[in-house]
Formats: structure tokens, C-alpha cells, sequence
């Protein structure tokens, strides 16, 4: 008997990879099983006839992609919490249902914001090619001083549930004080965190550390341009584990070279990567990591799970497990 087709555009991790081998009576797996993604011509020929596609963040979502795959297609299933790489008014006119990995991925996501956030104010960056470089780098009692939170204002633009996993791990660094910026106020997250709803003017013109957690939408394309930058403190430190669209880097390179902000530290991009001896990689007071939010063992198997739970439910006609209201 035919089975239906759930198409995934990427190996998982290896645990989850396993589940969806032995998902064999249910459904017909086909899958490019590589790190890397197809080429644009190649994923719209190999989504054909599916029924389900599980993809990620890379693999452009849209129309076109839909009408490749064919009628019977009534789920996408994306191993990400964010779905800006979708075109959900295309989902919805053809009745395509979208799930997504929230929750899971929001301590690991947190947690590399942290880790942003202290190499900035650490400048590790610097730190690390002195110590690469050997020689006289050893300990000094006036080179390359950081900066410590204790008494400092913390930003949060986005208090959702990373923006406030961010929140809850910087508090014990001694912030006096956060502030968020948010479309709406967040007031139960907000009350559980002592957190001020203020304007993202206000949020910039006073905050020593600045965060960026939240999702990429028309609202939040390039909301960190020149004039942003032009309010924050001169001492700032920017961290970006968001999307980097929302972040202006011609706007932001400038601003580092006017020194109108101490610090940037980026786990996102545009492009990614960026290329090699792209201006913001060699920048001392900009550290890049390559995408790694939610890069651990746990996490990756836990969003991949997931992934495959909304795709088989979708399949199938059940509720999805974690649904993107269309
Ligand atoms: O960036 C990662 C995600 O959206 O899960």
C-alpha cells in the first residue's frame, strides 16, 4: 500500500535520524541526508508529491515551493522556533498547516546569549588572539579591561520566552535595573522579573547591555539602523541571537568605527555566513558566532523530535504538537 511521503530537506541528529528510519510503516521517508541544503531547483523537484516536509531555517518557504510539492501537501514542519524563512500567507491559502520547535530551544538559545553578552564585556575577542598570539601575553594589570553588569541597566528588546530565559540568567549578574521593549506590555513575565515596559527609545538611550530576542517581521527589519545606534550609550554592548535582518550592519560597522557603541556580539548575520574578511569578523569590538543559539546535543534532538512529531501529525490530520497560528 502507498504510503504517504514526508520529505525532510536535511540529516537530523543522529537520534532523531534513527526515528525517522524506523518510521518506515507509517509513511515513505525521502530525504537529502547531507549538513549542507539543496540547491534551489533541486529541493522544488525533490518535494514533489510530498505530503509533509520537514526543513530549516536555510530552506525558503514560499508559493513556489508549495505548488512544487503538489495538492496533497498538508504540512511544513521547520526544526526552528523562528518561521521568517516561511511564507505564511502562502501556507494558509493552500490550506498548508506550519508547525515549529518553540520551548525547547529556549534555555540553550538563552544561554548563548549569555555567552555573547559576557565575551563582549570580557572582550574576549581580544583576549583570545592575544592569548593565540603568545608573547608578552600574560597577565596585565591595565590591558584589555573589561567591564562588569553589577549596578548596570539590561535592554531586553523582545520579552518573550528567550528574552525573559535571558532576563532570569543576567539578573544574578547584579543588573539594577531591565527594561524591555515589546509591542505589547508583557505584564506576567514582566511582574515575575521585574521588568519596565518603556519605548525602544528609552530602552536605548539607558541600557549598558542591549539584547535582541525577538522574532524577525516587518516591524523588526532593521530596527537597529543609525538612528538606534545614535541613542545607545557610547559604552554599550549590543547581543544579537535573534535574527541578524534586524540588526543594519552597514549602520552597525559604522557605529563600532565611530566607537558610538563599545561592543556587538552577533550569533546571527546576513548573509550567513558571512564571508571570510567580512569587515565585522576582523572588527575587534564585534564578536560573530556562526548560528550556535541552540547548538547542543539535547536541544538539537529535542527540536528534531518535535520536528518530526508536527510532521507525522500534520500527515495525519491531528493536532500539531506545536502550531503556527497561520
Ligand atoms: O534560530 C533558530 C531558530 O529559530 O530556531
Amino acid at each position: 500500500m502507498s504510503r504517504p511521503v514526508l520529505f525532510v530537506t536535511r540529516e537530523l541528529p543522529e537520534k532523531a535520524q534513527q526515528r525517522l528510519e524506523n518510521l518506515t510503516e507509517e509513511v515513505e521517508v525521502r530525504q537529502h541526508r547531507s549538513e549542507e541544503g539543496l540547491g534551489r531547483q533541486q529541493l522544488l523537484a525533490e518535494v514533489r508529491g510530498a505530503w509533509g516536509i520537514i526543513c530549516v531555517l536555510d530552506d525558503t518557504v514560499d508559493a513556489e515551493l508549495v505548488q512544487a510539492a503538489g495538492p496533497q501537501l498538508r504540512v511544513v514542519s521547520t526544526v526552528s522556533v523562528g518561521y521568517d524563512h516561511v511564507d505564511t500567507q502562502a501556507l494558509k491559502t493552500q490550506g498548508v498547516l506550519l508547525g515549529h520547535t518553540p520551548g525547547v530551544l529556549t534555555d540553550a538559545t538563552a544561554d548563548t546569549t549569555v555567552l555573547l553578552a559576557l565575551m563582549a564585556a570580557r572582550r574576549a575577542k581580544e583576549a583570545l588572539e592575544r592569548a593565540a598570539n603568545g608573547g608578552s601575553s600574560g597577565f596585565s594589570l591595565t590591558r584589555g579591561l573589561g567591564t562588569q553588569f553589577g549596578e548596570q541597566t539590561l535592554g531586553i528588546v523582545g520579552l518573550g520566552r528567550i528574552g525573559s530565559a535571558v532576563v532570569s540568567r543576567l539578573l544574578p549578574f547584579g543588573f539594577t535595573r531591565v527594561l524591555y521593549a515589546a509591542p505589547r506590555p508583557q505584564d506576567k513575565r514582566a511582574h515575575a522579573l521585574n521588568a519596565q515596559h518603556v519605548s525602544l527609545e528609552t530602552l536605548l538611550e539607558s541600557s549598558d547591555l542591549v539584547c535582541i530576542c525577538c522574532p524577525l517581521n516587518p516591524q523588526t527589519t532593521g530596527l537597529f539602523g543609525s538612528q538606534a545606534f545614535a541613542r545607545m550609550r557610547r559604552s554599550a554592548i549590543l547581543v544579537n541571537s535573534a535574527r541578524g535582518a534586524v540588526v543594519d550592519h552597514d549602520a552597525l560597522l559604522d557605529a563600532l568605527d565611530r566607537r558610538l557603541i563599545a561592543h556587538a556580539a552577533l550569533d546571527v548575520t546576513v548573509p550567513e555566513p558571512l564571508p571570510a574578511g567580512h569587515p565585522l569578523l576582523t572588527h575587534p569590538h564585534c564578536t560573530v558566532l556562526p548560528h550556535i543559539g541552540s547548538a547542543t546535543e539535547q536541544t538539537r534532538a529535542a527540536m528534531a523530535n518535535l520536528a518530526i512529531d508536527n510532521a507525522l501529525d500534520g500527515i495525519f490530520a491531528r493536532p500539531l504538537k506545536a502550531k503556527v497560528d497561520l
